[in-house]
């Protein structure tokens, strides 16, 4: 799975620790999903290049087996792991069925991506993940979740949605890639950074405006003379509540603009991640653990009913077979004395004729 040599080797970052402790800082895990074309890729060059820059280079996964080219190098890569055509030709499938299998194999060797990343955490301050283009393979699918759920368990993990901002200004356009955003953030409920790229072609400054200024969405939609603008409109108003806490960072993997405010949210996201994630993590972790447990005990207390009540039974058949073997030994005896009765019987019948005949023989002689 590991295909360290095409990476370069990092030099050593330099000692991170918490501020609260002196415990060496984990890792963090920067997952990067995003619509096809979005930039995603683009985006994995850009801060891969900002961070060697830094001194710091990230250790890359590439989770898309479809990917013709990578132009960054990279640490773990799908396609050692699969081969997405050969999983076309055997399942016959189509491209993105055949991209759904070939991440459900993968994620079935996360504990070997686990141990890789674990050897490495001491040598890396970030881990990036580079995904599909069709979005929706990895956030709808089992191996999305056992891949996003796994990472978030033991390393601070942010989710990092690419919007492509030149194709939001349409308002329109803009509220589905929102929903999107709001979709995935709820089903995972991780840190969240929304980055508008490609800002090199259009400022993000409209979106931004729109997000705190509802007046202002209201009236771009009045300007769309399309049949969704109702359903727009309406849907704007729940996704205010969203716009409140969203971190959103303007980005142009073109020229590098918003890097340095790109890893500012990321550290403001890592603090979500300990003081919020971390801890309903662990609290539905102990929840958990205590469910287990009450099931164990109950498991056991079953048990060990079921078994006194077998227990019993037991006894109550020994006793009863006892009984009946007791019962069947009287019988014998009975028996044994009536035999005995009979022979004694036959005995006394057998000398009573021995003495007759002896009688009768004796008056004979006698008259004669
Ligand atoms: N001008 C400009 N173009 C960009 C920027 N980021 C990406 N692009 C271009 O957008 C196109 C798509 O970029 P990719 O990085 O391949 O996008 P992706 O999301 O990885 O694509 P898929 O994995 O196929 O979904 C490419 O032509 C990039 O050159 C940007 O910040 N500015």
């Amino acid at each position: 799975m590991e295909t360290e040599s095409t990476a370069s080797p990092p030099s050593p970052p330099p000692p991170t620790t918490t501020s609260a402790s002196t415990e060496p800082k984990l890792p963090v895990c920067i997952l990067v999903l995003g619509m096809a074309g979005s930039g995603k890729t683009t985006f994995i060059q850009r801060i891969n290049a900002y961070l060697h820059g830094e001194q710091t280079p990230p250790y890359i996964v590439n989770l898309d087996p479809a990917v013709h080219e990578l132009p960054y190098p990279c640490n773990v890569d799908i396609r050692d792991t699969v081969n997405y055509k050969q999983v076309m030709k055997q399942y016959r499938l189509g491209p993105n069925g055949a991209i759904v299998t070939s991440l459900n194999l993968f994620s079935m060797t996360i504990d070997q991506l686990l141990s890789i990343l674990n050897k490495n955490q001491t040598k890396y301050n970030y881990f990036l993940f580079d995904t599909p283009g069709q979005i929706e393979v990895f956030t709808w699918s089992a191996s999305g979740t056992i891949i996003t759920e796994t990472l978030g368990a033991t390393y601070p993990t942010i989710v990092v949605y690419i919007m492509d901002t030149p194709r939001s200004s349409n308002p329109i356009t803009f509220m589905s890639n929102m929903l999107y955003a709001v979709s995935i953030l709820y089903k995972y409920r991780l840190p969240f950074i929304i980055v508008l790229n490609k800002t090199d072609i259009i400022h993000h400054r409209f979106a931004l405006e729109w997000m705190n200024d509802f007046e202002l969405f209201q009236s771009a939609i009045e300007q769309e003379h399309s049949y969704s603008t109702d359903l727009c409109r309406s849907l704007s108003l729940v996704l205010d509540e969203f716009y409140s806490n969203l971190r959103c960072v303007g980005f142009s993997s073109m020229t590098g603009d918003g890097c340095k405010e790109f890893f500012d949210s990321i550290n403001d996201a890592c603090h979500e991640y300990e003081h919020v994630y971390k801890v309903e993590y662990n609290k539905w972790q102990e929840k958990k653990l205590k469910r287990e447990n009450d099931k164990h005990e109950k498991d056991l207390k079953r048990l060990k009913e079921d078994l006194n009540t077998e227990q019993s039974i037991i006894s109550e058949k020994r006793i009863r077979y006892d009984d009946i073997h007791n019962d069947e030994e009287t019988d014998d005896d009975d028996d044994d004395d009536e035999d005995k009765d009979q022979d004694d019987f036959d005995q006394e019948d057998e000398s009573f004729k021995r003495y007759l005949s002896k009688h009768v023989s004796n008056t004979t002689a006698m008259d004669t």
